[in-house]
């Protein structure tokens, strides 16, 4: 059974003019090369077309000494049948020469102008994602961005190459056969034109089954591989819960439809082509049977005959051609109007450019601040608290409670619905998001690590940081040390996503690359999560000298970590529960007191004394 496909996998129509506009606009810029192909299709085409003619002068001067049906080349060739033949024999073989020559340069060109608008088009998708809000990446799987710039742009190449530009060619071919055999004869045309509708008609059905099974095998094969990443990325999950069998069980259903569709269009695909030679035998014999006809009427020559025989293969290929193109015309449309609906994805209002405005000091606040991912969902309602300069905030709570969400807000990644956030006293809305991130040293929950080495690692994002400032940072936290045990220290290279890496190795690398910025305001979200208890220690003293002097809001879950934060707040369901230090809440009992109790019980009570 054919799958249900769902909004996304959809093909759309191929009604779209707005979208072939569009298309046809990316290759503007190389729009001469473009024309140079089109021109050299039909040098091609006229070559191809005059063959035939040569050799019906051929067989009707020289070999059966009447007058050729064509006469716009008597004056110059010469009544010896030998020079004669050897002129056209030399004529004919240039003819297919250059006829070769001509093909081949179209399609290099054709090729080429792709090429260059899709290397044009995926830049453009490149540099949109990074300026897309963050938003948008909540609710669109990583996959589909990756499709989006690869394969979908490489369906528009095809669209370009053997789409447009070979429809256009083989349309303008067509037409030229035809004008060439009705200035040869005129009922012999008629025969030719009769297979026409037949022909058409038999091609459009056939497409219409490859098509339609090729789309749905499109959506079977992207699910497949869905299923294998999902597969691979969680494949300790899966031998954990022993969940093989039913995962090969599910695998092998998909497969199998996938290959029914697949043998839908495999067979449809062999059976065409045969059908397609037939229906050109059928007309090639109902030619010769009209041209005998004609032939004894003394209508016409054998040469012009044979000339028709041979239009009839070249009549019928480009509209064959126009039908296998039909397909890819329109599955190529299909990645189209993704690719633009990306384009046209509104960017992020949050990167407005604009000066930086001056700020006096490094002072946090958020002022009555409401927000809500979507909808009224409201994840944080009426949130105030304010860090002054140089100092310390912790904010702490039970998962979900929304402190991770106060610090995509004061990034900027998001923005609040009511209330202001404010960074040195200044609205962030009005400060640049790309200033306003430059201020940060931010050590996040998810630490990002990319392939190359330790030492480019520490260096991405580096505001002209020194290498004296990056080995500092590196040695304070410890991941000099660690580094150490690589044979390569921090010239050791780090794999895709830091897969040789533990995740506090990672931590490590983050922790160093805020501090190499020297920054006067921090965030650290669950900075020391993942290292091992010594690790933890060396860290948590580099970052007690880190803070010192700097503005810092700091998450974390183990409350060891924040003793001597200068203020703590307590997230609880959106809002400010309580606040104070870590005295005045555990004096105060309440919320803070109990997150201390789950976690040392009766050491809490030590805590206090500290
Ligand atoms: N991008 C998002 N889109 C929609 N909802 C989100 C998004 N990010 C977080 N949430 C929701 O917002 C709430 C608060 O999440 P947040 O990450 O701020 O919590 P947290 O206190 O940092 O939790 P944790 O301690 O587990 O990291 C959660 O209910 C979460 O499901």
């Amino acid at each position: 059974m054919l799958p249900t496909a769902s909004v996304d996998e959809v093909p759309p129509r191929l009604d779209d003019w707005s979208v072939l506009t569009r298309l046809l606009g990316l290759l503007s810029p190389y729009w001469g090369e473009v024309a140079a192909s089109v021109l050299c299709a039909l040098f091609a085409t006229a070559l191809q077309i005059i063959n035939p003619l040569l050799l019906s002068i051929a067989i009707d001067k020289y070999f059966l000494h009447h007058e050729p049906a064509i006469d716009w080349l008597r004056i110059w060739l010469p009544q010896d049948a030998q020079r004669g033949l050897l002129l056209l024999s030399v004529l004919f073989f240039a003819g297919v020469v250059l006829s070769f020559l001509f093909q081949s340069l179209h399609a290099y060109l054709a090729q080429s102008s792709g090429q260059k608008a899709m290397a044009d088009l995926r830049h453009r998708i490149f540099t949109h994602l990074h300026r897309l809000p963050v938003a948008f990446y909540d609710v669109t799987p990583v996959g589909r961005l990756v499709t989006r710039a690869t394969t979908d742009v490489e369906a528009l190449n095809d669209l370009y190459t053997n789409g447009i530009v070979s429809v256009l060619a083989n349309s303008v071919m067509t037409l030229c056969f035809l004008a060439a055999a009705l200035h040869l004869n005129s009922h012999l045309s008629i025969v030719l034109l009769a297979f026409l509708p037949l022909f058409t008609i038999m091609t459009l059905c056939f497409r219409r089954i490859i098509t339609r099974s090729q789309q749905y095998g499109r959506i079977l094969l992207a699910r497949i591989n869905s299923f294998i990443a999902e597969n691979v990325g969680g494949i300790d999950v899966v031998h954990l819960f022993n969940r093989q069998k039913p995962h090969l069980e599910r695998f092998d259903e998909m497969n199998s439809a996938y290959n029914t569709t697949s043998m839908q269009w495999v067979t449809a695909n062999a059976w065409f082509m045969p059908v397609v030679e037939i229906l050109g035998t059928i007309s090639q014999a109902a030619l010769l049977f009209m041209g005998a006809w004609l032939l004894q009427d003394g209508q016409l020559s054998i040469g012009v005959i044979v000339a028709f025989l041979q239009y009839a293969t070249l009549f019928l290929r480009p509209i064959q051609e126009i039908g296998e193109r039909y397909g890819v015309l329109q599955s190529s449309v299909v990645s189209a109007e993704k690719v633009f609906g990306l384009l046209d994805m509104p960017l992020s209002r949050l990167q407005d450019g604009g000066a930086s405005p001056a700020l006096a000091h490094a002072e946090i606040e958020f002022d009555h601040v409401w927000f809500a991912y979507k909808g009224d969902e409201w994840i944080l309602q009426d949130v105030s608290f304010k860090v002054a300069s140089g100092e310390s905030l912790a904010i702490v709570g039970h998962t979900g409670a929304g402190k991770t969400t106060i610090v995509n807000l004061l990034l900027r990644f998001y923005e609040p619905q009511r209330g202001v956030i404010r960074v040195g006293g200044v609205d962030i809305r009005s400060i640049p998001a790309s200033s306003l991130r430059n201020r940060f040293g931010v050590v996040l929950q998810d630490t990002y690590v990319r392939e190359g080495s330790i030492l480019d690692n520490l260096r991405f994002g580096a505001l002209g940081d020194t290498e004296a400032q990056v080995h500092r940072a590196a040695e304070k936290t410890g991941l000099l040390m660690m580094a150490d045990h690589f044979s390569e220290g921090l010239h050791t290279q780090v794999h895709e996503r830091g897969d040789n890496l533990s995740s506090g190795q990672k931590q490590l690398i983050a922790m160093a690359r805020a501090m190499a910025r020297d920054p006067d305001l921090l965030i650290l979200d669950e900075a020391t999560a993942n290292v091992d208890s010594e690790t933890e220690e060396r860290m948590q003293k580099a970052v007690e000298m880190f803070l010192r002097g700097r503005t810092s809001v700091i998450i974390a879950h183990r409350l060891a970590t924040i003793l001597h934060a200068d203020n703590i707040i307590v997230m609880h369901k959106g809002r400010v529960a309580e606040s104070g230090n870590h005295r005045a809440l555990i004096h105060a009992r309440g919320l803070y007191w109990r997150l201390c109790q789950l976690q040392y019980g009766e050491v809490a009570t030590d805590l206090v004394r500290r």
